[in-house]
């Protein structure tokens, strides 16, 4: 795509060259880089640094460095003789003054490759260069790379590998990188490097914006798992959307104004002018658009193996970062038909395709690359149809977005969106931060009883006192282990953390310490808990009830009229640091009872208001989600049995759940709850039924879960989940 390093470098400069300063973790491919880059053209000359590391075997003095003593060294520094210096690894390195000037003196480009507190030196210093920041592709490819090469001992390459991590991290730091690569594949990251670097010969001053296929601007975003900033990289659950066409009036003003918008996410902007994209990527970086969101791609989509290659190039710049919608803004504005005309030798071939075979071929690579996800594909067309090809065009698009969909609707939604004028493109910000195309996968429960009944022996046992309480609880943490291991290596992405020993709403009923009077001389801990479950003699066990229309039951808790209780909620917070431990924090999410179900399931005193009760349990549930916000739970899970306002605390967001032709109407066939609490994002709406095609089919049960963030539940959904129980 668009190289033009050879062109550039066999031309004499115009202007004295820039330098190349090529940063990026030990082992990651620089100096193989580098080697190229020599050798692609004698304009290049590296800065040979001084350090005072020991020379590796086939390493020349004077060649690869000039390998000194620490006397020697620090004696320079003190002469000023370093334009920076840096302690690395336990060695010192530094670019001397000399090495520099002398390739600057011969007109070359002088390629430097210095860790990262070399490059921040250098651009204090405020030396011309172009600062591009080479990455791995992943951590572990990384070290795979490191022990390959065989040059470092155990020990260095540790030292190597902690260093990487803070030097991945210095990817954000504002105004540090011009470029960052990730150097998965050596020849497509050499073809970037070299087209950077032709550029850096050409003595053009970094402007923002790439030239190749993945060069982009810094501000990358982890593509080997280090934190960035979120608020800078958008929620991870905002949707990816892609504009075809970034370089047109609507595209533009379309990828300005996702950058702008904090509930949009990721925003990757396809253009083939490489001006206009370049002038659109400074107009983000100027308005303090999320650069760590934004990915500018310079891409002729009507090249079909330009537009073949996007999705890779969304990948390489997001690990996993699939597109939730594609945007075609590329067919011709009104005003752009003499632009266009007048670019391209053949108007009426370089329209059609300009409008329609390009933007057909890059959502088709986009379908393939992420066979799994769904997409939304939205075609913005000028509200009065052109004439001559333009109008035919237009209609093609049309036609083929309605194909798009027919033939394939369980993956691509969408449709044609007429615009009066580009500005009104900004109308579809709010409905593309609404498209909840992300399918995460996540379980809200899992058979408890342990593969081969496990639990029920365990009870058995126990009861009969054939075995002690560690012995249970002992065989009931290996059952839950063994439930979360096998969802997370089904690759669940959100694990529901279903486990009780015996009734999760018994679990809630001691938890929030609704112990009823007769147990409450019972020792607490698990004598009580299996005495409200069994009864003791004087004391009958809590009734069994039918758990909505399972055939689980549950014990009924059995309320006061105010509630005393007084929720102790450490077993159910060890239990999350639990599933954290197992299933890292990102994955673990909490299911709670919530009031509101638990009230309902409940025994209530003779003329007990169920609002007061639930208002009485409310702060009891703030201070537990506060406590899980704590342990950086990544949702929460509430069972909801009704739509509820309570007190300013929940709010009603309003949610449809639909499947194929099912009505909701099916009285008690369903639930329907969605509620949410103010502070922590969490929303969850739950509906059951035995009507669903799929589900009577296989005899399953399905939950449908709605996700919504509470922070800005007013335009937001978040994230559509399908979960299917056994
Ligand atoms: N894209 C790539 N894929 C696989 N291996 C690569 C790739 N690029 C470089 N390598 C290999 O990785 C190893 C490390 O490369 P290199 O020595 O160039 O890293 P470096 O960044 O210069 O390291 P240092 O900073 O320690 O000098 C080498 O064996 C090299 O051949
Ligand atoms: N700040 C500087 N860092 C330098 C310089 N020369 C090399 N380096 C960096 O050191 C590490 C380790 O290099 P190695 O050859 O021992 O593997 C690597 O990240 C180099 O980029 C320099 O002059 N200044």
């Amino acid at each position: 795509m668009g190289q033009s390093e050879s062109s550039a470098a066999d031309e004499p400069p115009a202007k004295r060259p820039c330098a190349l300063v090529v940063v990026g973790p030990s082992g990651v491919g620089k100096g193989t880089l580098i080697n190229k880059l020599m050798s692609s053209s004698t304009r290049f000359g590296f800065s040979c640094s001084h350090t005072t590391r020991a020379p590796r075997p086939g390493e020349k003095d004077g060649e690869h460095y000039h390998f000194t003593t620490r006397e020697a060294f620090e004696s320079g520094i003190e002469r000023g003789d370093f334009l920076e210096h840096a302690h690395v690894h336990a060695n010192i390195y530094g670019t001397s003054v000399q090495a520099v000037r002398a390739l600057a003196d011969d007109g070359r480009c002088c390629v430097l490759d210095i860790d990262v507190q070399g490059a921040r030196q250098i651009r204090e210093a405020g030396l011309p260069a172009v600062f591009v920041f080479i990455a791995p592709p992943s951590m572990e490819e990384l070290e795979a790379r490191l022990r390959r090469r065989a040059t470092d001992s155990e020990e260095q390459i540790q030292t190597r590998l902690a260093a990487a991590r803070e030097e991945m991290d210095s990817r954000g730091e504002e105004g540090l990188y011009d470029y960052i690569l990730v150097n998965d594949d050596l020849d497509r990251t050499f073809a970037e490097l070299a087209a950077i670097a032709s550029r850096a010969l050409a003595g053009e001053s970094p402007s923002p914006g790439g030239t190749a296929s993945a060069v982009f601007a810094a501000g990358g975003e982890d593509p080997a798992g280090a934190a960035g900033d979120e608020e800078a990289a958008g929620s991870p659950a905002a949707p990816s959307v892609m504009v075809l066409g970034a370089d047109g009036p609507a595209g533009e003003r379309l990828v300005r104004a996702l950058c702008a918008a904090r509930s949009a996410g990721r925003v990757v902007a396809v253009g083939a002018d490489a001006r206009r994209m370049e002038r659109l990527q400074a107009e983000v970086l100027r308005s303090g658009g999320a650069t760590q969101r934004f990915l500018p791609v310079v891409a002729d989509v009507t090249k079909e193996d330009e537009a073949r290659a996007l999705p890779r190039i969304v990948a390489d710049r997001w690990e996993g970062g699939a597109l939730d919608a594609v945007v075609i803004c590329a067919l011709p504005a009104p005003g752009d038909a003499l632009e266009l005309a007048a670019a391209r030798k053949e108007p009426v071939k370089g329209r059609l395709a300009a409008g329609l075979v390009g933007p057909s071929v890059a959502v088709a690579a986009c379908l393939a690359d992420a066979p799994a996800s769904p997409l939304q594909v939205l075609a913005v067309t000028p509200a009065e149809p052109s004439s001559g090809w333009d109008g035919l065009a237009q209609a093609a698009l049309v036609h083929f977005c309605r194909g798009l969909v027919l033939e394939t609707p369980d993956r691509v939604a969408g449709g044609v969106v007429r615009l009066r004028d580009p500005a009104s493109v900004e109308a579809l910000i709010p409905y593309l931060a609404m498209v909840s195309t992300t399918v995460i996968t996540s379980t809200i429960g899992f058979p408890r009883i342990g593969p081969n009944r496990e639990m029920k022996k365990a009870l058995e046992s126990f009861w009969a006192g054939k075995s002690t309480q560690d012995e249970l609880v002992q065989t009931a943490e290996q059952v839950e282990r063994t439930a979360w291991q096998a969802q997370k290596d089904a690759g669940i992405a959100l694990i529901g953390l279903d486990s009780t020993l015996y009734d999760q709403v018994l679990d809630f009923t001691n938890y929030l310490g609704l112990i009823p009077e007769r147990f409450q001389s019972v020792e607490a801990g698990l004598p009580r808990y299996f005495a409200m479950a069994r009864g003791v003699p004087g004391a009958p066990a809590l009734d069994m009830q039918k758990y909505f229309d399972t055939n689980y039951h549950y014990l009924v808790p059995e309320l006061t009229a105010p509630l005393s209780a007084k929720a102790d909620w450490s077993a159910l917070l060890a239990k999350v640091q639990r599933g954290q431990a197992l299933l890292g924090a990102g994955s673990a999410v909490p299911i709670l009872l919530g009031p509101v179900t638990l009230v309902a399931l409940s025994r209530l005193p003779e003329g007990a208001d169920a609002a007061t009760l639930v208002s009485q349990l409310l702060p009891a549930y703030v201070e537990l989600l506060g406590e899980l916000k704590k342990l950086g739970v990544p949702e929460v899970q509430v069972m909801m049995r009704m739509l509820c306002v309570w007190g300013g605390v929940f709010v009603w967001v309003g949610m449809l759940v639909v499947w194929g032709n099912t009505s909701f109407g099916r009285g008690q066939d369903f639930i329907l709850g969605l509620a949410v609490l103010e502070h922590p994002a969490m929303a969850t709406t739950l509906l059951i039924s035995r009507e669903i095609p799929c589900i009577k089919r296989r005899g399953f049960w399905a939950i449908f879960a709605c996700t919504a963030h509470a922070s800005k539940l007013t335009t937001e959904t978040k994230r559509c989940e399908t979960s299917m129980i056994g």
